[in-house]
């Protein structure tokens, strides 16, 4: 079978798919345009597809008819059109776990950067702009004792509200789609209305799995309900916030500060006024950018290609209604 892999990946996955005697196209050009890119899709049996740009839609199975698996290398998989794969039979896998400690770590990080303004201070070192030591400037917010509001407790959520429980002592509250036991029985997280997560929570973390029914589902009005002190940490999708009202309710003092590794569009326009305020932190998508969990990626994309060449199921499966007769 042939597989297409759009964008180099770290060779552990490269020498699965050898092993697996699978005939392997690469993308040859670095920035292909949309028309290249489904080129090659159309030569392939299945994709092992990188980043979140390419959609799998009515439209791309259409134009793909040889299509038969998407190994997604992201345990996101808001880029496919699950659905419509799944009528027609087109196994999608993903890479959970293995990168759940290294997007965690992410969103803690981004939570004490904004609380102490990290971003702005070292610029401001930076730019020579560092004057004298002042009592009543640069202050941040300590982290002790707050409430961490969790939206979608799953895999990375629970290792976020682990750390903070660890490191800071913070009470857990979460809203996700049903209770998530261990993390009640094990963190003493409670679940709670998305309402009262928002007017709770003095630091917001967000590790739901994106949808478009969930487009800006952080918006003015939510915004306006929550406290002044309120730490915004977004590291699923940047379709959750809406960019324009973050700012506005950051420059209005309606909440404290926003730490973000996702921003819709990505990459985030260099112009946007976010970059702006000194309680802003953007990263580039950096999630699970470590070693670690890069080579765990590879190894369970190409682990789902290879199972699926060999009429096998594929080992981390989105949608295993796809193997139902
Ligand atoms: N910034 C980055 O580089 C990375 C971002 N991600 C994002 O993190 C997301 C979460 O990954 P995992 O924790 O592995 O997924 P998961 O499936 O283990 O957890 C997601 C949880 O969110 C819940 N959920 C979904 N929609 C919800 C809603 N509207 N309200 C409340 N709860 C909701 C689900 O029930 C589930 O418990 C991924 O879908 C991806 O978008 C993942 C890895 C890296
Ligand atoms: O896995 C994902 O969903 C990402 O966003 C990148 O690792």
């Amino acid at each position: 079978m042939k597989v297409f892999v759009n964008k180099r990946i770290p060779d552990n996955g490269i020498q699965i798919l050898k092993d697996g005697n699978l005939d392997i196209i690469f993308q040859e050009t670095e920035n292909p345009t949309h028309e290249e890119w489904l080129e090659s899709c159309k030569q392939a049996d299945i994709i092992l597809s990188v980043g979140g740009k390419n959609k799998y839609d009515k439209e791309f199975f259409d134009a793909c008819p040889n299509v038969k698996a998407i190994a997604l290398f992201s345990v996101g998989f808001d880029q496919v059109d699950i659905e419509e794969a799944t009528k027609r039979k087109i196994a999608v896998g993903n890479t959970p776990d293995v990168l759940s400690r290294a997007t965690s770590d992410v969103a803690f990080l981004l939570m004490q950067m904004v609380s102490r303004k990290v971003n702005y201070n070292t610029a401001k070192v930076k730019s020579g702009n560092w004057k004298d030591f002042h009592p009543l400037e640069e202050l941040g917010q300590e982290l002790y004792g707050k409430t961490l509001g969790v939206l979608g407790l799953g895999r990375i959520g629970f290792e976020m509200a682990e750390k903070c429980k660890a490191a800071f002592g913070m009470n857990i509250i979460y809203h996700n789609r049903s209770h998530n036991e261990e993390a009640e029985k094990e963190l003493d997280a409670k679940y709670v209305s998305f309402d009262e997560l928002v007017q709770k929570s003095d630091i917001i973390s967000i590790h739901a799995n994106y949808t478009p029914e969930q487009a800006d589902l952080f918006n003015t009005s939510v915004f306006e309900k929550m406290k002044e002190n309120l730490i915004f940490i977004n590291t699923a999708r940047g379709g959750f916030h809406n960019e324009k009202d973050l700012f506005e309710a950051l420059i209005s003092g309606k909440i404290w500060g926003a730490g973000l590794d996702v921003t819709n569009p990505e990459p985030m326009q260099k112009d946007s006024p976010l970059l702006e305020l000194p309680n802003v932190c953007v990263l580039p998508h950096i999630g699970s950018a470590t070693l670690e969990a890069r080579s765990g990626m590879a190894r369970l994309a190409a682990e789902n290609v290879v199972a699926f060449s060999k009429g096998e199921k594929m080992p981390t499966c989105v949608n295993p209604e796809v193997y139902e007769d």
